[in-house]
């Protein structure tokens, strides 16, 4: 039997026969975190991502919610990220607010080089606080940013509206090179495990900008509180 700390409690969740697999099995920490965001910004590509460290160009439009489970090390904490894949097209909308309540995180994501998937954010944040749990920790994904050139998103516009809507941070991402995938669920797994009785430094080694929104002042070092960005 293997236990794993449920945010807050713990849980059997991993209850099998001994199998020689424990050490796969246990973990420290077990976190939800749902993906959102208007269709074809990139989820299920980001979550690929972190899961294989591949990216496909030919992803079909998720039909309903998909999940997946990476482990991930956080100061030598085994942290278990279950992470839900929604679709981002209208009609599954009902089928997937409804696993917005069991999420400890949310990553909400638009695409930089089309502004109306930014535009949306606002609807997609409400819905968290409307059908998620109330401390639910979110961040906003503009992924994408390989695109340079065809950026229709300053950053500067995502550091506003994740300082106005109480984001955890904001940053932005791109599936296809890898870049600030691995560091946007750290972030998230993180801020999760102090906000659940862990204490862990903050670490951040990405190359791309990133603004730390929010964080409680015992969650992280002094020196890394705030990297906000040049807005
Ligand atoms: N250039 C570039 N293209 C990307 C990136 N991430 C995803 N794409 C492309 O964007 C398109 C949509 O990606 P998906 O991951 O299917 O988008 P989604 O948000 O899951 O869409 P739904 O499942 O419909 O909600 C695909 O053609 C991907 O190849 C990225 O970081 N850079
Ligand atoms: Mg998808």
């Amino acid at each position: 039997m293997h236990w794993c700390r449920w945010a807050g409690g713990w849980t059997s969740h991993f209850q099998t026969q001994s199998t020689g697999q424990e050490d796969e099995d246990r973990c420290d920490f077990l976190f939800k975190i749902i993906l959102i965001g208007d269709s074809n910004v990139g989820k299920t590509c980001v979550i690929h991502s972190f899961k294989s460290g591949l990216f496909s160009d030919n992803q079909h439009n998720t039909i309903g919610v998909d999940f997946t489970v990476r482990s991930m090390d956080i100061d030598g904490k085994k942290v278990k990220m279950q992470v839900w894949d929604t679709a981002g097209q209208e009609r599954f909308r009902t089928i997937t607010q409804s696993y917005y309540r069991s999420a400890h995180g949310a990553m909400i994501a638009y695409d930089l080089t089309r502004r109306p998937t930014f535009e949306s954010l606002p609807h997609w944040i409400q819905g968290v606080e409307q059908y998620g749990a109330a401390n639910v920790v979110f961040v906003l994904i503009g992924n994408k940013c390989d695109l340079e050139a065809q950026r229709q998103v300053l950053f500067e516009d995502a550091c506003t509206l994740a300082e106005r809507t109480g984001a955890l941070a904001a940053l932005e991402t791109s599936a296809k090179q890898y870049r600030n995938i691995e560091e946007a669920f750290e972030l998230m797994a993180r801020e999760l495990i102090v906000r659940h009785g862990g204490v862990v430094h903050q670490d951040n080694q990405s190359d791309l900008p990133t603004v730390f929104l929010h964080l409680d002042s015992h969650s992280i070092d002094g020196e890394h509180k705030k990297r906000s960005c040049d807005c």
